[in-house]
């Protein structure tokens, strides 16, 4: 048990995936796994363990932004043994190209966050994906006709930015394809302690063209990326 989880030893499987918003946890956990049980609902951060196509799975929700994920990631990893971390998110579109309703799996996660700077001295880190979790997940989403786009994404400490897309500077034209905020120190956590992590995001908002997604449509676009990332975690 530690402050934020009171799952005990063995509560959580080694596979888990990682929605920041907790309403989300409870809804894959009734939605799409068998058995799913609660583990964890300090500070309502809920965390399930259930069956996916008779595996164990765990989903455990993050919360917003660096800070707060990298707390449960630290956790589920040096004090409940998790090996392979699947975020499933949503994101900014930063490029033209990505649709609403696409997935972007983050090859890498450019940031403005010193969570990630700290340990690295004059060097800048570069998070990227497992590459075995990435692979597959392209595979998969070929194969089921699910759009989606490999690349870079960019997490970043700030929502509001004053100056919208202004506020990514040159990122967008370096071929960041979107915006979210936990995807950089996901990678650099699970490089830290030697565990495999993937960043799965639904854009659902672009700031190039205003496009948005709207209530109908979140739901079943979340629900490819859930599905996706299940296949993924179940093989892992
Ligand atoms: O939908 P989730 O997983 O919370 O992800 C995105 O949504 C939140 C901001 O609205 C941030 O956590 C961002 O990363
Ligand atoms: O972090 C996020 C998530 C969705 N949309 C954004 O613009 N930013």
């Amino acid at each position: 048990m530690t402050p934020h989880n009171h799952a005990k030893a063995g509560d959580y499987a080694e596979a888990v995936l990682l929605p920041g918003d907790p309403l989300r946890a409870k809804w894959i956990a009734e939605t799409f796994l068998d058995d799913a049980k609660l583990v964890n609902s300090v500070r309502n951060c809920l965390g399930y363990t259930g069956t996916y196509k008779g595996k164990p799975v765990s989903v455990q929700a993050t919360g917003m932004g660096q800070p707060s994920l990298a707390i449960y990631v630290h956790e589920l990893i040096n004090v409940y043994g998790l090996k392979t971390l699947i975020r499933v998110g949503t994101c900014g579109g930063l490029n033209a190209k990505v649709k609403v309703r696409d997935l972007i799996l983050a090859q890498g996660a450019s940031t403005d966050s010193s969570i990630v700077r700290e340990r690295f001295g004059a060097y800048n880190f570069a998070p990227i994906a497992d590459f075995g979790l990435l692979r597959a997940a392209a595979d998969k989403a070929e194969a089921r006709g699910t759009r989606y786009h490999a690349g870079n994404m960019v997490s970043s400490d700030i929502f509001y930015h004053a100056n919208g897309i202004e506020g990514y500077g040159s990122l967008p034209a370096h071929g960041v394809l979107g915006v979210e905020m936990e995807a950089a120190v996901l990678y650099t956590l699970a490089a830290r302690f030697g565990v495999k992590a993937l960043a799965i995001c639904t854009m659902t908002d672009c700031l190039v063209t205003k496009e948005e997604i709207d209530a109908e449509q979140r739901q079943s676009s979340l629900t490819d990326m859930v599905t996706l990332a299940l296949e993924v975690a179940i093989e892992a």
